[in-house]
């Protein structure tokens, strides 16, 4: 079971997130749409300088086109591309383009999940994306998550049976119900965004590591339980 942290903005962040003992760390890249924890590309490179290899590098892409993933794909380098906007969606050209661009880079396509229609769409994506992530929506965030709430772990749990590809489940799980959740859906990694940070007075959000540590530490033995 692997657990990845989202969303990061300072080194700081990143660096307490590597302590508690998460594989993987994302980080939204400004593209210009507005996002609830973006960073531009400065602070991007300077959080995955910080962690190194100690960690999966996860750059989060929220963009109109797959043209606007290139250019910090080459830069960042990370070492997988998550793509989570409500316009452009990984096909199997941006793929093989993005894999020529950034050579070992993961394509991660979040999976908007708002009924049964989840399904055939997950099943389309995991024929050429090395990982899908099961993800909830809020109208009002530009972009497939960080929505803050669950949805039906009954569809996330029909889609693991159904595809080859690796599965994650994020969408409103923190500490508090990721155990429940991966013993229903059994994915093969959990992600969480809201329910590990604090909310700050100006609105903007910051990484609690208490929350991380205990995300972390029930997803593991919750999965440790089950022999994932
Ligand atoms: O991280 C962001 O800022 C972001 C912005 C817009 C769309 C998706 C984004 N993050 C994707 C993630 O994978 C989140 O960690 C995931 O949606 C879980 O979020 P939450 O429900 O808040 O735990």
């Amino acid at each position: 079971m692997i657990t990845q942290i989202y969303s990061i903005q300072t080194a700081e962040e990143a660096i307490a997130c590597v302590e508690a003992g998460v594989d993987r760390i994302g980080v939204a890249i400004d593209t210009g749409i507005r996002l609830p924890a973006q960073v531009n590309e400065e602070k991007c490179r300077e959080i995955f300088t910080a962690v190194g290899d100690k960690v999966v590098k996860v750059l989060i892409a929220v963009t109109k086109t797959g043209e606007d993933v290139y250019g910090p794909l080459s830069r960042l380098r990370p070492d997988v591309i998550h793509i989570c906007g409500n316009e452009f969606f990984a096909t199997p050209e941006f793929v093989a383009r993005a894999k020529k661009i950034c050579p070992g880079v993961e394509v991660l396509q979040a999976i908007p999940m708002t009924g049964p229609k989840a399904i055939d769409e997950a099943v389309h994506f995991a024929e050429f994306c090395d990982m899908i992530i099961l993800d909830s929506v809020d109208p009002k965030i530009a972009g497939i998550g960080a929505a803050g709430v669950t949805h039906d772990w009954a569809l996330d749990a029909a889609i693991v049976r159904k595809v080859k590809c690796r599965v994650i489940l994020a969408g409103g799980l923190g500490p508090d119900n990721v155990a429940e959740a991966i013993r229903i859906v059994r994915p093969w990694g959990v992600d969480s965004f809201t329910k590990t940070s604090d909310r700050m007075p100006d609105g903007s959000t910051k990484k609690n590591p208490e929350k991380v540590h205990l995300f972390i530490k029930n997803a593991k033995e919750a999965a440790a339980e089950l022999g994932l």
